[in-house]
């Protein structure tokens, strides 16, 4: 079986880390989407690496899934993600091999993240296969689009292995429902003992504090604030209070440490797509247009009229970002009465 064929009518598996939900309940838009991005290369199963409760098995057969693989033994998200990806390499070969002898899932999905690409990488060794990441499109024959160099480029990329192992951005493909239900039958697997012997554990963790807002990579709206705000973002969190969006920012701003890096939006930060995107003080470098250039609307507010931002904006607004987001604020929360 080569990658072609593998992908053309494959087997594909689809890995919810932390469960639906990350805690085993409803599925997120980003697993959506990694189900809808596996359901365009062909049947989908799901390995989620942590138990399922009954609502969202029910969810995941509604989105077309096949079998669902748990795990069994032991708790993998008590270790970093060295046994999760001995996991993923038996759930492969307890699926079992066809006549050939050819492992049964052609294609094997996860998501971007660090951990994600950390295991993508550990399981592609294990398996001797090939692993496209920062995967932004998907052909239905499994080449996959990859964004590089900032977003300047996008070059198409397939494994010539049997499996082929891809990573993908939210946003990246439409979490469509599926066209028809599948059994989502519940199937335990044990997490291989060997793998957690030489594992790092997790020993403690801290919750982060929630800010009430949507998640970043899944707002519809979110409002971001670069170094135009001088560290204030007093007025980019009230816009985006008012519109109910998420906060994000330039790398200039987090590298400042005004607010995390988990807001940080670009290249070596987030990448999202809502309908609408506000670049407050921002000046668009190509580093991170990378990770906002696909939002349905953008607008700029810049006090610089020749900021390259204004060149992707579909609406600019030369001028402060303390005197035109306050007022964006307060007429936007007026007509609403
Ligand atoms: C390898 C690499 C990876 C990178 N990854 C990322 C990434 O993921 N994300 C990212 O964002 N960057 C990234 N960068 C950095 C990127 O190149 C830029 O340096 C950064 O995006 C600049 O942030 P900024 O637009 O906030 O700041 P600046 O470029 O300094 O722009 C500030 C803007 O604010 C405007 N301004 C100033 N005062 C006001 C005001 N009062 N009202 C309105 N406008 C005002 C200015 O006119 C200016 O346009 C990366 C760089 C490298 C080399």
């Amino acid at each position: 079986m080569t990658a072609e064929n593998a992908a053309g009518a494959a087997n594909v598996l689809v890995v919810l880390s932390g469960g639906p939900g990350g805690a085993g309940e409803s599925l997120t838009k980003a697993q959506l989407e990694l189900l809808a991005a596996g359901r365009l290369l062909g049947t989908v199963s799901a390995a989620s690496t942590a138990p399922v409760s009954e609502g969202a098995r029910a969810q995941l057969a509604e989105n077309g899934v096949a079998a669902v693989y748990t795990p069994e033994g032991a708790d993998l998200s008590a270790y970093l993600v060295g046994p999760t990806a001995a996991w993923l390499a038996d759930v492969v070969s307890a699926v079992g091999a066809d006549g050939g002898g050819h492992a049964a899932f052609g294609v094997i999905v996860l998501d971007n993240s660090s951990e994600g690409k950390e295991a993508a990488g550990r399981l592609g060794v294990r398996l001797g296969a090939g692993v496209v990441t920062d995967v932004v499109g998907l052909e239905t024959d499994g080449t996959a689009h990859k964004s590089v160099l900032a977003g300047s480029y996008q070059v198409r990329a397939r494994a010539t292995s049997p499996v082929a192992i891809l990573t993908l951005k939210p946003n990246s493909v439409e979490a469509a429902p599926a066209d028809a239900p599948g059994l989502a039958t519940i199937t335990p697997v044990a997490v291989p003992e060997a793998s957690l012997a030489r594992a790092a554990r997790v020993v403690a963790r801290t919750d982060k504090p929630a800010s009430g807002r949507p998640e970043l990579t899944e707002a519809n709206i979110v409002v971001s604030g670069g170094r135009g705000t001088d560290g204030d973002f007093g007025p980019v969190e009230e816009l985006a209070d008012v519109l109910g969006a998420a906060v994000g920012a330039s790398r200039a701003a987090a590298d400042a440490g005004w607010v995390s890096h988990d807001l940080q939006v670009g290249q070596t930060g987030k990448t999202v797509s809502p309908q609408l995107y506000v670049a407050a003080g921002i000046s668009g470098a190509i580093q991170h247009r990378a990770g906002m250039q696909t939002s349905k609307v953008i607008v700029a507010v810049n006090s610089d009229p020749d900021s390259p931002i204004f060149e992707i904006a579909d609406f600019g607004v030369v001028g402060d970002v303390f005197k035109v987001l306050p007022q964006a604020a307060a007429e936007i929360t007026r007509r609403r009465g």
